[in-house]
């Protein structure tokens, strides 16, 4: 039973998903509510007030989810989940639509003075002439970062009668033309915009995008939104320009640190606030805690996850044609690992045929999680593994060949350390199975699964029989068995199944054989 901790507010009817499911175990209270224990919880849902850090991960060694009901992961410390393998997913659009139609509440309320307006009302006065606004019809917006919820903005801005120009780098005029804005340079956006909304995320180069340098090139009388995250304007510096009379305005749905306390932008008449509420609508809360409980059941049934942080994403099609391969490439990872049970500084994929057609990076990641899994204390998997390789100063490379070696793919791995190589080929035939083809340059066929015993020796008549005859006095039953020679009288392998593993006298036993060089046990599941 999977138990899940759901801290935050998260809708609980988007929790759906795991709270029908018979094999999670849901809890709805915050971190330190005490409803489960920290170290047993197996996947953590969060909005923005958990902050997911280093520490947290360290109290919780069970976990290998968090889903984050929202956009931002910046409450989450990546790296340090990446690190212990832990998978990130988000929920990426669920909240798009109520964060463009909040910012442009906000848009319009900070034009027209409404919450001013409003509070002035309240408190008893009728002060219309302190309330002269604008109008939205004819001004030029300028939008930092046109994604998702940048795009939606722009649509609506431009149903308003507003012409909208954009600055971001990672956008292509093709695109900027679909949406019909004006692609722009930043420069020239603060030069022109009467407006300016940024909606990037919070990154090294957005912290502080709009600075006393940038905001000192902004048109005289300029408003600013800011409905993405605190920081990408410099607080500080937004207040002294508002102060000198050069911008004329501010709406904040997002602070530096939330709450902002006493701040100094909260003084200001010409700044109006909002309590990071661009997500909060009961649409978008249902939308987000469902994309993020579906995903964490998704993650444990071992299907594909469509929003992960830190892992590529995959359709179900892609997925299903990547699965077969990816568990061989595990085994592969582990039978290399045992074959050559020595030091090994490179690693090396290679990829033919269909295998090659795949995300191959992620079969790679598999190949290595297999690799350490008997090697580490770590658990390794796709998400952490080229940091672990990296850690551990083993150079990952990955090629593609045209050579198939007779077969429709191969997947082959071959790993070197101290002047010594192995290599190992696997193939994926349909509707049969993966197959083990050749080991340490020996041909040989056999299905990669269950307790293996990898032995080489020297071709010479009786070895075989020998080592049949151990296991037959231990009343050990052999599943299959492999041979491989390169010539006759020289070097040559056998591959062993059976149904239980072996025990460390026989092993002992075997080792003792004449002829025999090395034994290495496998275990596969
Ligand atoms: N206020 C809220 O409640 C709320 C809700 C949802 C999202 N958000 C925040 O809104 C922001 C945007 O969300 P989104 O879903 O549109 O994200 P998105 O990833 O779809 O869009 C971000 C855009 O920013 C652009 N960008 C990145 N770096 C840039 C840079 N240096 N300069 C200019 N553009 C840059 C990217 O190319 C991308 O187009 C995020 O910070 C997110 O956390 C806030
Ligand atoms: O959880 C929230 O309400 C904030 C969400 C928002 O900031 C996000 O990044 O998705």
């Amino acid at each position: 039973m999977f138990q899940v901790l759901a801290a935050d507010s998260i809708k609980e009817q988007g929790l759906q998903p795991l709270l029908e499911w018979k094999q999670a175990q849901v809890y709805s209270g915050g971190i330190d509510s005490g409803l489960v224990s920290l170290e047993k919880v197996d996947a953590l849902l969060v909005r923005s007030a958990t902050k997911v850090t280093a520490e947290l991960l360290d109290s919780m060694p069970s976990l290998k989810i968090v889903g984050r009901a929202g956009v931002g992961v910046d409450n989450i410390d990546i790296t340090a989940a990446t690190k212990r393998g832990i998978v990130v997913v988000n929920a990426p659009d669920g909240n798009t639509i109520s964060t463009a139609e909040h910012t442009f509440a906000m848009m319009a309320a900070l034009m027209r003075n409404i919450p001013q307006a409003h509070a002035n009302v309240k408190s008893g006065q009728w002060n219309r002439n302190q309330f002269i606004g604008n109008e939205l019809y004819g001004k030029m917006l300028g939008i930092v970062g046109l994604g998702r919820i940048g795009s939606e903005l722009a649509k609506r801005a431009k149903a308003f009668g507003m012409s909208v120009k954009v600055y971001d780098p990672f956008l292509t005029t093709e695109r900027a033309e679909v949406l019909g804005v004006q692609l722009s340079t930043f420069d020239n956006v603060l030069q022109e915009a009467d407006i300016i909304s940024v909606h990037t995320p919070l990154t090294k180069e957005t912290n502080g995008l709009l600075n006393e340098r940038t905001l000192s090139k902004t048109k005289k009388g300029v408003y600013l939104l800011n409905c993405a995250r605190g920081g990408i304007i410099d607080e500080m510096a937004l207040a002294h320009f508002i102060e000198i009379g050069h911008v004329a305005g501010a709406a904040l749905d997002v602070f530096k640190v939330e709450p902002p306390g006493d701040h100094p932008l909260l003084s200001l008449d010409s700044v109006i606030v909002t309590p990071h509420l661009g997500a909060s609508t009961r649409e978008a809360q249902l939308n987000v805690a469902t994309q993020v409980a579906t995903e964490i059941r998704s993650f444990f049934e071992n299907k594909p996850v469509a929003n992960s942080i830190n892992l590529p994403a995959m359709s179900k099609d892609i997925y299903e044609k990547i699965q077969p391969f990816h568990q061989l490439a595990k085994q592969m990872g582990k039978i290399v690992s045992e074959c050559h049970n020595k030091g090994v500084n490179e690693l090396t994929a290679t990829y033919s045929g269909t295998a090659a057609e795949l995300e191959t990076s992620y079969l790679t990641k598999a190949l290595l999680a297999g690799f350490f899994e008997n090697r580490i204390e770590v658990k390794v998997n796709e998400v952490n593994a080229i940091h672990i390789a990296k850690e551990r100063g083993i150079m990952v490379g990955e090629k593609v060949t045209g050579n198939s070696f007779g077969y429709a793919n191969t997947v082959t791995v071959t790993a070197s350390g101290d002047g010594e190589a192995f290599t190992a080929r696997g193939t994926y035939i349909d509707h049969y199975g993966p197959r083990i083809v050749s080991l340490d340059g020996f041909n040989i066929d056999f299905h990669p699964s269950g307790n293996l015993l990898y032995i080489q020796h020297m071709d010479r008549p009786g070895v075989i029989g020998n080592v049949g005859r151990i296991l037959g006095d231990h009343d050990v039953n052999i599943a299959t068995m492999q041979v491989g020679r390169k010539e006759a009288g020289g070097e040559a392998i056998m591959v062993l199944s059976f149904d239980k593993p072996l025990s460390d006298e026989m092993l002992t036993k075997l080792e003792s054989l004449q002829d025999i060089v090395t034994i290495n046990t496998i275990t596969l599941s």
